[in-house]
């Protein structure tokens, strides 16, 4: 039985029943109290429930059958009885959805549940309204927990739960698990006067679990590390010397051969397959990762190192949007999934063997005066930390920081590029439009010819409106005590999520909001001269807004409209089947049936 029939069942059986909360809670509190130590199988269908600890069972006190007669299965547990509370019954939905969907979160969870509940028995089976108090709207913490694990991955694949939960608690809801408190808001002026007019208030990020402390030297990358003097010295590193648009001139030609490579790569393909047909994503993948490479180490690897680096990069991408198990009792899970954290020490160690010689390269021809236009790691090893005693980075701070670098600049783009491509292959009109406006441009687009393409410019910014690369900011930390949503109170320690995709889909910000439109934002349209910062107004933010916003906006965005002014250009787009927009949640959000595509030489 899913969640949802289980909560059908419940709504029924609710209108029926006289509610004896209290009696039915007692009993419960006793039924887990009586559980020294809880182990759960799964065999076939059936989860049961073992009560008795392992030293009994070895001592052979607890014979066969007292344990079987101690054992029952999960549904029988939770089976709603006489006079069952609605809150209990969202627990017992809880649970039982855990138990189906993952056995060792169950054991996890169900050992959490126990303290929550003789907590809650000790506090005579009140809600904390202490804590609570001032809270944003929000539904049951267990129940909510139930639905994320039961999809099993991390909280940005909420979407559809989110909207539900926003449909019926208003724009700004809470959520407690636990000892966290996550607020997700739903609302442009509400956001708009959360991350800009609130000034720094929101600009922290939240405590950082593993293996994200692992992949960032301890939060020491931009986008982990805490609202302070730290953060301010790397970003404005960044912001001052890799993404200074003098440096970024200096790789022109990096750009004309990831440019190059790319053109290739998809004709090769295409020539390859029998039906000329080529998947987009991997060659994207390839180029703008190698591009990022020579800009972040400076280096050109061959073409096996490059295809490991970019799977080391991966997994760490993909350990962000995983389960986040490590931040549930990291010292018994980091032994509970022993095989798991290995495999995340044994990339970061990778990672270091790999980027450590490249850096001591780019330290050597430092010292030597060496040509090659200088890159990202040049200027974190000539970098300072005054507040630290002026100390130098660390070889590992250093390694983080270029690993943020590849992976905050390779994804997104490649993400951006892939909806815009597929939106193109669908709409053969306004690609027409498109290689209209760039027939007449040389074959290498400087930055003046991109500016002065307004249709090139409408298509990638209606692209990254509609299909954001991130349906979420990554979560925003709060400073100080605590601070105020829409009039609700939000914590220390809270963890602020935005709902980036549907500010750009909002009816009210954009007429025929699901629709491919760029013309809006050719002069006379609607969204003709958006900020895209979101510093006056957010009507749709892919870059975030405020304190925290994407640092390399400016980059991404000139290398979208480069690589697509390019491959229109040079090659004609047509779909090898129909498009198909459906999302799916990778690192980005990026389609689920990745664009498939003929591509034909123009002559
Ligand atoms: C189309 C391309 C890109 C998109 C859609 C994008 C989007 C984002 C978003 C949504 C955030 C989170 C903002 C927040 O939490 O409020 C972010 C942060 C960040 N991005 Fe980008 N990004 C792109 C390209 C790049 C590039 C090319 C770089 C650098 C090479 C970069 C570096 C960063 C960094 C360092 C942060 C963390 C900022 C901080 O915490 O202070 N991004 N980006």
């Amino acid at each position: 039985m899913t969640l949802e029939e289980y909560e059908k069942v419940l709504e029924k059986r609710k209108a029926l029943l006289p509610l004896k909360a209290e009696e039915r809670k007692v009993e419960v509190g006793k039924e887990l109290r009586s559980m020294q130590q809880l182990s759960v199988k799964k065999d076939s269908d059936k989860v049961f429930i073992k009560l008795g600890s392992d030293k009994e069972k070895r001592k052979g006190n607890i014979e066969r059958d007292e344990r079987a007669k101690k054992s029952l299965s999960i549904n029988e547990f939770l089976k709603p009885a006489d006079g069952e509370s609605q809150k209990s019954e969202l627990i017992r939905a809880a649970m039982m959805e855990l138990a189906t969907a993952w056995p060792w979160t169950s054991l996890l969870l169900l050992a959490t549940l126990l303290f929550f509940l003789h907590n809650r028995t000790r506090q005579g089976g009140g809600r904390t309204k202490k804590t609570n108090k001032g809270l944003p709207p929000g539904p049951p913490g267990l129940l909510f927990l139930a639905r994320f694990l039961a999809l099993r991955r991390s909280i940005f694949h909420l979407g559809p739960l989110l909207r539900d939960l926003h449909a019926r608690h208003g724009p700004v809801i809470s959520v407690r698990l636990f000892n966290r408190t996550l607020i997700f808001v739903a609302d442009r002026g509400v956001a708009h006067r959360v991350l800009v007019q609130g000034g720094a208030a929101f600009a922290d990020r939240p405590p950082l679990a593993e293996p994200g402390r692992l992949f960032t030297s301890g939060a020491r990358d931009i986008s982990t590390s805490p609202y302070g003097a730290y953060w301010r010295l790397v970003r404005r590193n960044l912001a001052a010397e890799a993404l200074h648009p003098s440096r970024v001139a200096l790789f022109a030609p990096a750009r004309r051969r990831a440019r190059d490579a790319l053109l290739g790569d998809l004709s090769t393909s295409s020539r390859n397959d029998a039906d000329g047909v080529v998947t987009v994503r991997r060659a994207f993948r390839r180029a703008m990762f190698e591009l990022l490479l020579q800009m972040s180490l400076g280096a050109t690897l061959s073409p096996a190192a490059i295809e490991e680096v970019q799977e080391l990069q991966l997994s760490i991408l993909r350990s962000i949007t995983s389960f986040p198990i490590f931040s549930f009792f990291p010292r018994i899970t980091k032994r509970l999934f022993r095989a798991r954290w290995e495999g995340y020490v044994a990339v970061r160690r990778r990672q270091d063997e790999i980027f450590l010689p490249l850096i001591h390269a780019r330290r050597e021809r430092r010292d030597l005066a060496d040509g090659g236009p200088p890159c990202y790691a040049d200027s974190l090893l000539a970098l300072r930390v005054a507040e630290e005693g002026g100390r130098a980075l660390t070889d590992s701070e250093v390694v983080s920081l270029c690993s943020e670098f590849l992976n905050a600049g390779t994804d997104t783009t490649v993400t951006a590029l892939e909806w815009i491509m597929a939106e193109l292959v669908s709409h053969p009109d306004k690609q027409a439009k498109v290689y209209e406006e760039v027939k007449a441009k040389p074959e290498e687009l400087s930055d003046g010819d991109l500016e002065a393409m307004p249709y090139l410019k409408a298509v990638v910014l209606e692209g990254l409106r509609l299909h954001p690369p991130g349906h979420f900011l990554l979560p925003h930390g709060v400073q100080g005590h605590g601070a105020e949503i829409g009039g609700h109170a939000v914590p220390k320690g809270a963890e602020v999520n935005f709902l980036v995709a549907d500010f750009g889909r909002d009816e009210e910000a954009w007429s025929a909001a699901r629709e491919f439109r760029p013309e809006r934002f050719i002069e006379g349209g609607e969204g003709h001269g958006v900020d895209v910062t979101g510093s006056r107004e957010i009507r749709m933010m892919p870059f975030g807004a405020g304190r925290r916003m994407c640092p390399g906006y400016t980059l991404g965005i000139h290398h979208v409209e480069y690589l697509i002014g390019s491959l229109v250009r040079e090659l004609e787009w047509l779909p090898a089947e129909e498009v198909d927009l459906a999302e799916e949640l990778d690192f980005t959000t990026v389609m689920k049936h990745p664009l498939r595509a003929r591509v034909i030489p123009r002559t």
